[in-house]
């Protein structure tokens, strides 16, 4: 069959095209990541649309095209072509960096003695208050940029450093705005449980967020003023108990809102097993799940959101990645990018999970593209490089693909081409010469 339109662009001759899914798959689990589908010799075409018109065989998409006129051709011999990474995990807007603590707690403090203390979540919140709204875009979006160049080009991004309805409705209007204006897919959380405010028990902070959060949000919703996709909460001893966590939850969802929130990090609290009657569509952190905790998630298709920089930096027990893999779990991983964890780049998050959660290359890579779109309930249009999907491609610089999580902190060289929605939107043209 000739193809005549003009199309977007050509990406032709790749060494490797990894694929991730080619029989549309919405997630990856068990033995179906021993293996990912890799293309050699390999061509993808995108149309102006801003969709994956053709992937396979160099030669084959050669004279399927002939005829076709394109934008723009890039010559991929010697380099491979990727999905765009996707990031499921991020706190991005906030005003006032935490340095001072993460030398506090190379000192030897603990996460929760740093934030029962009033600093963690609540400095943070108490700068953010402060910000004016167009500082807060400023900086995100220069924080957006860094994970582009880094090869995300969707993440899910978590207001929670406003807590009282005001900021949290400021932080999601930024989130909004980054989202419509910005070449970088966002899918937008409402994270106003992110820790209780102070005066308030866990249980006030539940009443208020149900009372007079979420209709508000609701109302935004409806006229179209705002868009958000999930609802998060950080269900946590000294924080949101279980019982304050399933009704936000439930409330959330009653709303529209997909399940997608923190828990079982720092101890165990039977969140998993909450997230899968509630019918999350994924869980974080997890580090203190039960083997029940696996179990039930497993079944219930809620993906795990494992974020390796928080048990880094944190110096915490390693989630059971290994165990959540063999019991059928659907693993995902993010950046966790906070001002605790303070790491844009899923390439060096892949790379711990391999070395010190154990997971495979192919696994760290599924969890970083079709796994975390899932976890995002964006698996039908995201994660994988397959006809109809968004075009969301990098390009590396390497014959392997594998040296994008071996070569840690290597990225920056190796990421020659960052594509959204069939746009360039990073083109790295740094020479390496001595
Ligand atoms: N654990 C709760 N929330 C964040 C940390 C946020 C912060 O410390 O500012 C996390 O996912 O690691
Ligand atoms: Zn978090």
């Amino acid at each position: 069959m000739a193809e005549h339109e003009p199309f977007a662009l050509w990406l032709r001759n790749a060494a490797q095209l990894v694929q991730v899914c080619s029989k549309r798959e919405l997630y990856l689990r068990g033995d179906e990541l021993q293996r990912l589908p890799v293309l050699h010799n390999a061509s993808l075409v995108l149309g102006r649309d801003g969709y994956i018109k053709a992937v396979g065989p160099a030669d084959a998409i050669q004279t399927q095209f002939s005829n076709a006129s394109f934008d723009k051709i890039i010559d991929c011999s010697g380099m491979c072509v990727l999905p765009g990474l996707v990031d499921a995990h991020t706190h991005p807007v906030w005003a006032g960096d935490r340095v001072h603590e993460f030398a506090m707690k190379l000192a030897g403090a603990t996460y929760m003695e740093i934030h029962e203390a009033g600093g963690g979540i609540h400095y943070t919140v108490e700068h953010t208050r402060n910000a004016l709204e167009e500082e807060l875009f400023s900086s995100f979006q220069h924080r957006l940029l860094r994970m582009l160049r880094a090869g995300t080009t969707l993440v899910e991004c978590k207001s929670g450093y406003g807590l009282a309805l005001e900021t949290e409705l400021k932080m999601l209007r930024v989130i909004e705005r980054a989202r419509r204006e910005l070449d970088i897919g966002v899918s937008s959380t409402y994270c106003g449980a992110h820790s209780v405010p102070k005066g308030k028990t866990a249980s006030e902070a539940a009443d208020d967020i149900i009372n007079n959060h979420l209709p508000k949000l609701n109302d935004l919703m409806q006229s179209g003023d705002l868009r958000v996709d999930n609802i998060d909460v950080f269900c946590e001893k000294g924080v949101f108990d279980l019982n304050s966590t399933r009704r936000i939850l439930q409330a959330g969802k009653d709303i529209g809102l997909q399940i997608n929130f923190h828990g079982d990090e720092l101890h165990p609290m039977n969140s998993a097993e909450l997230g899968a009657e509630l019918g999350a569509q994924a869980i974080s952190h997890l580090e203190e799940i039960s083997d029940k905790g696996i179990e039930a998630m497993g079944s219930a298709k809620c993906a795990a959101v494992l974020l390796p920089t928080t048990a880094y930096i944190l110096r915490l027990n390693q989630p059971r990645a290994r165990d959540m893999l063999k019991a059928g779990v659907i693993v995902a991983l993010g950046s966790d990018f906070n001002p605790n964890a303070y790491c844009y780049a899923m390439p060096m998050v892949m790379h711990l999970a391999c070395t010190n959660m154990k997971m495979s290359m192919n696994e760290a890579l599924a969890a970083a593209t079709i796994n975390a779109a899932y976890s995002l309930g964006k698996s039908q249009s995201h994660g994988s490089l397959e006809v109809g999907k968004q075009g969301d491609v990098i390009i590396i610089n390497s014959s392997r693909w594998e040296h994008l999580i071996y070569q840690f902190g290597g990225h920056q060289e190796l990421i020659k081409y960052v594509i959204v929605k069939g746009k360039i939107v990073y083109q790295n043209d740094r020479v390496l010469s001595f």
